[in-house]
């Protein structure tokens, strides 16, 4: 059910107010499990800060590189991984337990699924974030975001033919459509030349003035992009050495001598006199910082939290999983859409010109023949390594390539939601690749009741596909963080496909094997394809002259390889039970990664 909430009681109705108590923020020692000795100290990242930000604030922090300027904004953002202590309080609650949504941070670095236009893109937001964009108060507040952050012209753009600032505009669009009642930016004028950069400060200050606070790190502004901040905060060495107005700060400055001088850069001359160059200042950042407390305790100010009971912009929406799924699937198939062709070449090379292949081997061989048994083994189980191998190799590498994008709308949808959908991505590869298989292998050996036995070969062949598409999804999932998926995979196919029969004998695994033999896909896979053929199979030719016992039927061929007979029910429902279990791992697996936390 779609749930569109205005939260009436929200504490950040009027006036806001960001309360930030001595926050400290660290990066614990790094140790290895073979030394005594840490390899890497504690370190302090966020040194005792308080501060207090109010609304209408467009505040620009600065400070030199490595100064803690990122960790602040998240941990403004409450998305801080780090160990940390202190509070973050806005109008008085902790910002860990505000709504989704009241406070947005934009990274440094945008990530997008870059083969959607910017207009598909914001209508998937705007879908998962505020509901169907059937309603005509959705689309308004889509369509006026669309023009104040000036995307009109580019909405039918690809994403990856967009510029630095035309990007950096698409992800506050994406950030405003929640409505935040604080907005937080990571260097968003990086990298940007000055029109871009002017065109993006212009935008967030325009916000900042509809009753919101906006705050940015900012990395050597231009003068003239400087003055458009109405406040500066100055960090350094993790310390918060000022916040206050322009003229404050320069009065700060003034008061331990030092003025920057005519036509010099305002921001690069404050950065320049905190920065920890030995030679350039070795006491400014403790004099400075001194004079601030000194002059705040002065001035008496107090950080008074309001806690207004007027009615908030903010709207919660909370979509279904079925709803999600269907969204995420409608995103995953404009990538299909998009890449069509590259994946029609590519399935065609690695499917026909390998059924084209196993059929020329094979042709002539039939099950009928003493000499046929040995080769209708090998073709069923090159059936069945084809397809599993491809499907779980494909889907093994699916949830890699989009980690960033995974982990940067963490709490956008579940990640059930999403785990379910790109399972069901991966269901129509499913049901192509073992049509040419079926089609071009099988035509050139001998198969009784072909028409029947070739169809019963596709659906064991589909499920086979299902379950290994569940195992390299559950497999991805499970190893992403350690990036070892490909190396780890390799070891866990070994006894998976030993169960098959084709190599061991079934009848002959020793009973603690068995759990390995019933949690293989290859084992059902292969039972089902040996059943369907080898059934059917009423009489093998025994010559006279052979020295060897001759397998007189299918049924001894079955016997043999130590494969149940009749068991073909059951092989299809082992099968989706695999694949239900390498699912289950590897929705466990996408939840870890989920709760290490935002990716910025
Ligand atoms: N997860 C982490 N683990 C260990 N150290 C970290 C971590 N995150 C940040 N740091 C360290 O904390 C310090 C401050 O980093 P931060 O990114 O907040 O600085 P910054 O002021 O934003 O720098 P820049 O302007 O270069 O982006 C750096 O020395 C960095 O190496």
């Amino acid at each position: 059910m779609e749930l569109i909430k205005t939260n009436a009681n929200s504490p950040l109705c009027g006036e806001i107010t960001v309360k930030v108590e001595k926050l400290k923020v660290w990066a614990s020692e790094e140790k290895s499990w073979w030394k005594r000795k840490p390899s890497k100290p504690k370190t302090i990242i966020i040194n005792n800060v308080t501060d207090c930000i109010k609304t209408g604030e467009f505040l620009a922090i600065i400070g030199p590189s490595g100064a803690g300027k990122t960790t602040f904004l998240v941990s403004l953002a409450g998305k801080c991984t780090l160990p940390s202590e202190g509070v973050i309080t806005v109008n008085g609650r902790n910002v860990n337990d505000l709504p989704q949504g009241t406070v947005e941070i934009l990274p440094q670095f945008d990530v997008f699924m870059d083969c959607l236009s910017v207009m598909e893109h914001l209508i998937f937001m705007t879908e998962m974030r505020l509901g169907s964009l059937k309603t005509s108060a959705n689309e308004m507040i889509l369509n006026t975001i669309i023009s104040d952050v000036k995307l009109k012209s580019l909405e039918r753009t690809f994403i990856r033919s967009l510029s630095g600032g035309e990007r950096r505009l698409l992800s506050l669009a994406s950030s405003l459509l929640s409505s935040p009642q604080i907005l937080i930016c990571d260097e968003p004028t990086s990298g940007l030349d000055s029109y871009n950069a002017s065109l993006v400060v212009g935008v967030l200050k325009n916000i900042s003035k509809t009753g919101k606070i906006v705050i940015c790190s900012v990395h050597q502004p231009s003068s003239d992009l400087f003055k458009e901040f109405n406040s500066i905060s100055l960090m350094s060495e993790g310390k918060l050495l000022f916040h206050g107005t322009h003229d404050d700060c320069r009065m700060l400055f003034e008061s331990v001598n030092l003025r920057c001088p005519k036509n010099y850069n305002t921001a690069e001359f404050y950065i320049k006199a905190v920065s920890s160059n030995p030679t350039v200042n070795e006491n400014y950042v403790d004099r400075i910082l001194e004079n601030y407390r000194n002059r705040l305790h002065a001035s008496d100010e107090t950080c008074c939290e309001t806690s207004s009971a007027a009615t908030s912009q903010f709207q919660v929406c909370k979509r279904s999983w079925a709803r999600q799924v269907q969204i995420l699937l409608w995103r995953f198939s404009i990538r299909l859409r998009r890449n069509i062709t590259f994946l029609v070449m590519s399935l065609l090379l690695s499917t026909v010109i390998g059924a084209a292949v196993i059929g020329i081997c094979f042709a002539g061989s039939t099950g009928t023949s003493q000499r046929g048994v040995q080769n209708l083994r090998g073709f069923l189980w090159l059936l069945c390594s084809e397809v599993s191998f491809s499907m779980s190799y494909s889907a093994l590498f699916a949830f890699e390539n989009e980690l960033s994008l995974f982990k940067r709308e963490a709490g956008m949808y579940a990640v059930f939601s999403y785990f379910i959908a790109k399972f069901l991505s991966e269901i129509p590869r499913c049901i192509i690749l073992p049509i040419p298989y079926i089609t071009i292998a099988t035509s050139t050996v001998y198969m009784p009741n072909y028409t029947l036995t070739a169809l019963e070969l596709y659906i064991a062949l589909l499920l086979t596909g299902l379950a290994s598409t569940a195992y390299g999804l559950g497999m991805g999932a499970m190893f992403i963080s350690l990036g070892l998926m490909g190396d780890v995979m390799p070891c866990a196919d070994l006894p998976l496909f030993l169960m098959s029969g084709a190599f061991l004998r079934i009848s002959s695994l020793p009973i603690w094997l068995y759990p390995v033999k019933y949690g293989s896909h290859f084992y059902y896979a292969m039972d089902a394809l040996s059943n369907i053929y080898w059934r059917q199979i009423g009489e093998i030719d025994c010559p006279t002259n052979v020295t060897t016992n001759c397998l007189k039927d299918g049924a001894a061929v079955l016997m043999e390889n130590g494969y149940s007979s009749n068991f073909i029910v059951q092989d299809s429902l082992g099968l989706l039970l695999v694949a239900t279990m390498w699912c289950l791992l590897g929705y466990y697996g996408l939840k870890r990664e989920e709760r290490k936390g935002y990716a910025y």
